[in-house]
């Protein structure tokens, strides 16, 4: 495999993209996955049921308060920071063990789009990706099949990003499409399409309608419809409103036990409650490119995964985050977790 060092990088708007990388076996993996998981914040599942009256609703906030730090940084959070860079060198430091460790292995590129392609911005539907972003991400998926898996409507992740040689992921996973250019990759002719959550569409679109509803007296909410889940966003609203909007939320929430809410950068989200996630869908996408039979990983939601894999069944081999400080990142790495 040539051209192994096209790493995404955008010159334009002179952001540098760091690398942190981590090669495991299977078993370490799993062990690390499971230690990080206990250890670290980030997405928080807050189940509806489980949530009521006024402490609750504080818990609620906490949450939204620990998932959004403030604009000036504590010497607790730089100094969680500097240990969470310590913990994922960057992988442009180790460039060659990178290259050492894939060799005969099938690399396949996975990539978040906000924040990771797109810089966090205040307007979601403003998210937009820079052409040389765009360049990069075509010239990668020259070389390696490429999925972007995203929370977002798959839709509006194929607007901004605009090509059509990707495999998207969007909805956090329970939306998944081949490329529709046709892909070198693939045995098959019969397009991926998955949709797991189908059944939910009636009622996503109700709660949507709900929300808006609830949410419009609150300067600066917005909802978004991701077709399968639903944002809401609480980016420009003011936090002496978060505690009234969570309420407003839950309100809704309450009369929908099969749909569960987590949290992102700003955001809750509402997802139906299937057994299916961003990791579920990596997992089908690298079935579907036959490179697994069986994965015994679980696999995790950086920003931009590199999975390298040797042929069928065989196990994950390694996975290197690669993560944008410049958009924002770290919050959302400890999402998911690494081996360290
Ligand atoms: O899990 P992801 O794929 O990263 O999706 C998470 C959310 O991403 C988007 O919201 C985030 O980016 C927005 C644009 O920069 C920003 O305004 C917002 O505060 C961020 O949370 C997307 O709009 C949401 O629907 C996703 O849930």
């Amino acid at each position: 495999m040539t051209r192994q060092n096209v790493v995404v990088a955008d010159t334009k708007s002179g952001i540098n993209v760091a690398i942190t990388m981590t090669v495991s076996n299977s078993s370490l993996f799993t062990k690390a996955v499971k230690k990080t998981r206990e250890t670290q914040g980030g997405c928080i599942n807050i189940p509806p049921k489980k949530v009521g009256g006024g402490a609750r609703i504080n818990a609620w906030v906490d949450s939204m308060r620990a998932s959004s730090p403030t604009r000036v940084k504590s010497a607790a959070s730089l100094s969680d920071q500097s240990s969470w860079m310590l913990r994922h060198p960057s992988a442009l430091n180790m460039f060659e063990q990178i290259i050492e460790a894939s060799k005969g292995k099938q690399i396949v590129m996975f990539l978040d789009y906000d924040g990771t392609l797109s810089p966090i911005v205040d307007d979601p539907d403003r998210a937009f990706m820079s052409d040389a972003m765009r360049t990069a991400v075509r010239e990668l998926a020259r070389y390696f099949p490429t999925a972007i898996v995203s929370g977002r409507c798959r839709d509006k992740v194929y607007n901004f990003v605009r090509l059509a040689e990707l495999y998207y992921a969007g909805s956090h996973g329970m939306d998944i499409k081949g490329p529709a250019k046709g892909s070198k990759y693939k045995k098959e002719t019969k397009a991926v399409l998955f949709q797991p959550a189908s059944e939910f569409l009636p009622m996503i679109d109700e709660v949507y309608k709900a929300l808006l509803e609830k949410t419009k007296s609150i300067p600066g909410a917005s909802v978004e419809h991701n077709k399968f889940c639903l944002s809401v966003h609480y980016r420009c609203v003011d936090e002496k409103k978060w505690s009234m909007l969570a309420q407003q939320v839950r309100s809704v929430l309450q009369q929908y036990p099969k749909l569960r809410l987590t949290q992102g950068r700003k955001v809750l989200e509402i997802r139906p409650t299937i057994k299916w996630d961003k990791g579920k869908a990596l997992e089908f996408l690298l079935e579907s490119l036959g490179e697994f039979k069986t994965l015994n990983f679980k696999l995790l939601y950086y920003n931009l995964y590199v999975c390298s894999t040797k042929s069928l069944e065989s196990p994950l081999f390694g996975c290197w985050n690669i993560c944008n400080p410049n958009f924002d990142n770290r919050k959302k790495c400890s999402k998911g977790s690494h081996p360290t």
